[in-house]
């Protein structure tokens, strides 16, 4: 059998064949890019000297033609390809699968017969016994995704905290080598955040994403992660006595249609910022000033309807309400409807929603600023009993200043959404969108915005909800008095 030692020494000889090859390559690329500029510059000395003729234009003609296909081919080439070869070959010589996850377990094993700390282990030091060997960021990292992915949630939390300690002494050159063997900071913190939300670590998952969030790399996924712990944080801490039974009586009222459509209140169009909106404004009935309700008519059309159903069915869900009690979310008959949060980045038609609320509300609709659109469907009897948007929480990213709801199709009977403290009834109307603010000018939660998904009683509805945070919104928003 072939040492270790041998194979780390042929693969340290072949990658130092492949780097001179490389290094090859790399030169005629210079001495191609110094023979271009050589020519380049005198074209364009003939040219400035009014010598533009035949045989310059020819020459550039031919270059651009003929010589640029050339640079492609030569950038694919594959350098070393025997080099290539021979590593290949070398993978059957090379530690198995089973080999890895061996030496990974008995990691495990040592640990826990011996009593062993991850932190001693990886520097060495083995029941009191320092040896000359250790363990890097890498492969602490390895041990902790390891441990991950067998659900050792508590082991797995040292070994990540572990190499993120190591991380942090890394320099330069150190952090671009690891990320090439698949030290990817973003993906590590997105890692580590799951496995310290497994331990109910919450704060420290937060702490975690939002110090990702400063890595030139970070992507989108970081952010929604954190905002699903700050949405967390929200209804965990949400008081239970934010909505009381005395306002039902209004709400049954509501639902069966009771109370008269607000008089003088208008009917208008909307030009708001956008030049486009000149031709095709939007038409807006104000049902309520203040907390602002109002209703959009005609703001999505069925085919864009159509494809968010087709798109959201698949992955629709039960919807779940937070029990504060058993500190579980869970399906409750307060709220029984199916749902799904859209992952909005890269789709269009969720973009172009997107920016329709924008439009719409005037105000900032970004993955910062506001929340994936949330598609819900209600069967026969399906609601959603008073309740308020807002968290009513200083949240460092502010609470859900607006929600535009927009309804994706008519309802047979029932199905309302209704304020009871406004005395307010809006039916569901296929392509309109409801507009309602769910905070006060001090961005506290405003109570008169409670409203309700009344039950379906004939009828299949489906609806979608964006919520529009505060954060950010200072240039939108004018500076209104509060009220007492
Ligand atoms: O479906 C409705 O009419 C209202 C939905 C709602 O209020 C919500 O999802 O928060
Ligand atoms: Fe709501």
């Amino acid at each position: 059998m072939i040492s270790l030692q041998d194979l780390k020494h042929s693969l340290i000889s072949e990658l130092e064949l492949y780097a001179t090859e490389l290094k090859g390559k790399l030169q005629s690329v210079k001495k191609g890019i110094s023979h271009l500029e050589t020519q380049i510059r005198r074209l364009e000395d003939n040219i400035l000297g009014q010598e533009y003729n035949q045989i310059n234009y020819f020459s550039s003609l031919r270059r651009l033609h003929s010589d640029w296909p050339k640079w492609l081919q030569f950038m694919r080439q594959n350098v070393a390809k025997e080099t290539q070869d021979r590593v290949q070959e070398m993978r059957h010589k090379l530690p198995i699968e089973d080999d890895y996850y061996g030496a990974l377990n008995s990691i495990y094993v040592l640990l826990d017969v011996y009593l062993i700390t991850p932190q001693d282990f990886a520097k060495g030091l083995l029941n009191g016994k320092q040896y000359n060997s250790s363990l890097d960021a890498l492969d602490c990292y390895a041990v902790a995704q390891f441990a991950l992915r067998n659900e050792y949630y508590k082991e797995a939390l040292e070994w990540f905290y572990l190499s993120w300690n190591y991380q942090q002494n890394l320099k330069e050159s150190q952090h671009k080598y690891f990320l090439l063997m698949g030290l990817d900071p973003v993906r590590f913190s997105k890692l580590y955040s799951r496995n310290l939300l497994k331990e109910n670590k919450k704060v420290e998952a937060w702490k975690v994403l939002k110090e990702a969030l400063l890595l030139p790399h970070h992507d989108i996924i970081l952010f929604r992660k954190l905002r699903e712990i700050e949405r967390n944080f929200y209804v965990h801490s949400k008081p239970e006595t934010s909505v009381t039974r005395e306002y039902w009586t209004d709400h049954r009222e509501c639902c069966r249609g009771e109370y008269k459509p607000p008089k003088g209140l208008s009917c208008y169009y909307e030009y708001g910022a956008d030049p486009f909106l000149r031709i095709a404004p939007f038409k807006v009935e104000l049902l309520n000033r203040s907390p602002y309700v109002a209703a959009y008519y005609d703001v999505l059309n069925d085919s864009e309807i159509e494809e968010l159903k087709l798109m959201s069915s698949p992955q629709i869900r039960r919807s779940l309400l937070y029990n504060h009690t058993l500190d579980i979310d869970q399906a409750d008959v307060d709220r029984t409807s199916n749902s799904v949060f859209m992952e909005e980045t890269g789709i269009t038609l969720l973009e172009t929603i997107s920016q329709r609320a924008a439009d719409m509300t005037d105000l900032y609709v970004t993955a910062i600023s506001s929340e994936d659109l949330q598609v819900i469907n209600y069967g026969l009897g399906g609601q959603y009993t008073p309740h308020c948007d807002y968290f009513d929480e200083n949240a460092e990213n502010g609470d859900r200043l607006a929600t535009v709801l927009f309804y994706l199709t008519d309802v047979q009977q029932g199905g309302a959404t209704v304020f009871p403290f406004l005395r307010l009834s809006y039916f569901p109307k296929k392509g309109s969108a409801l507009i309602f603010r769910n905070l006060d000018n001090a961005m506290s939660g405003d109570k008169d915005s409670t409203h309700s998904a009344c039950p379906v009683l004939f009828g299949n509805k489906w609806v979608a909800t964006k919520w529009i945070y505060h954060f950010d919104q200072m240039t939108r928003w004018p500076c209104l008095s509060i009220k007492k």
